[in-house]
């Protein structure tokens, strides 16, 4: 695996204003980037999450999703704390890409769920591989993590992959009517660790 990094540059937001750090994998051609804030290469663990590229709820304000939500709470939570990492990974659909997310999202609409509807598309229900994490967070002296993410195999891969995670923080936010079939699926059928609360709610907005 090449991972190159490119160049570094400031990025102000909205939340503070974080290093953006490019990166170029070599064997796909796709381009990473890590946000981090303050000093994140002393050893101690870092907040930090893996962040799926998701065009349409990161920057479409898709309701269909959890991502754009979980993006910026993390992006909040990492400003709060003045320290932390996000790599923003271009695994777009869960690695199927956006027009088969597309193509997906269609199926959907028929009433398929999202795992039957990237099998019927000839996909696995996730097809993400974690493996570009390694050198990324290798480059930017991290090799401890409090990760935010509520799906387990996110810490198994960094933990396979030699990065330590020191905790798992659940990212739970973003609940609306509009995607709650959706999360329902992630929980029953893909293993994320969504709360009790979280499924509370989601029942009462079912009722409502
Ligand atoms: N194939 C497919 N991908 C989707 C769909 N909805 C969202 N995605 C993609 O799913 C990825 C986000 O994954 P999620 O399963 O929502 O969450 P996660 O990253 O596994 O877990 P968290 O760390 O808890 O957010 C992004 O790449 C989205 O583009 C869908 O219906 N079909
Ligand atoms: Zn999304």
């Amino acid at each position: 695996m090449s991972v190159v990094f490119a160049a570094a540059s400031k990025l102000p937001t909205p939340f503070g204003v974080f290093t953006m750090h490019g990166f170029l994998d070599e064997a796909t051609g796709k381009e990473h980037v890590a946000l981090t804030l303050g000093k994140v290469d002393d050893g101690a663990p870092v907040l930090g999450r893996l962040h799926s590229e998701c065009l349409t709820g990161d920057a479409l304000f898709s309701l269909r999703c959890d991502c754009g939500f979980q993006l910026e709470a993390a992006l909040r939570a990492i400003a709060a704390e003045g320290r932390g990492v996000l790599l923003y990974l271009r695994q777009e659909g869960r690695g199927i890409g956006l027009l088969n997310k597309i193509r997906a999202y269609k199926l959907q609409d028929a009433g398929a769920d999202t795992v039957e509807a990237n099998e019927r598309l000839g996909f696995r229900a996730d097809q993400r591989d974690y493996g570009i994490c390694k050198p990324m967070l290798e480059h930017l002296g991290i090799s401890a993590i409090k990760l935010m993410t509520n799906n387990p195999r996110k810490v198994k891969a960094l933990e396979g992959s030699g990065i330590r995670v020191a905790e798992r923080v659940p990212l739970q936010t973003g609940l609306n009517p509009h995607n709650q079939k959706y999360l329902q699926t992630k929980a029953g059928k893909l293993g994320h660790l969504l709360g009790s609360l979280h499924q509370g709610e989601v029942e009462a907005e079912s009722e409502g």
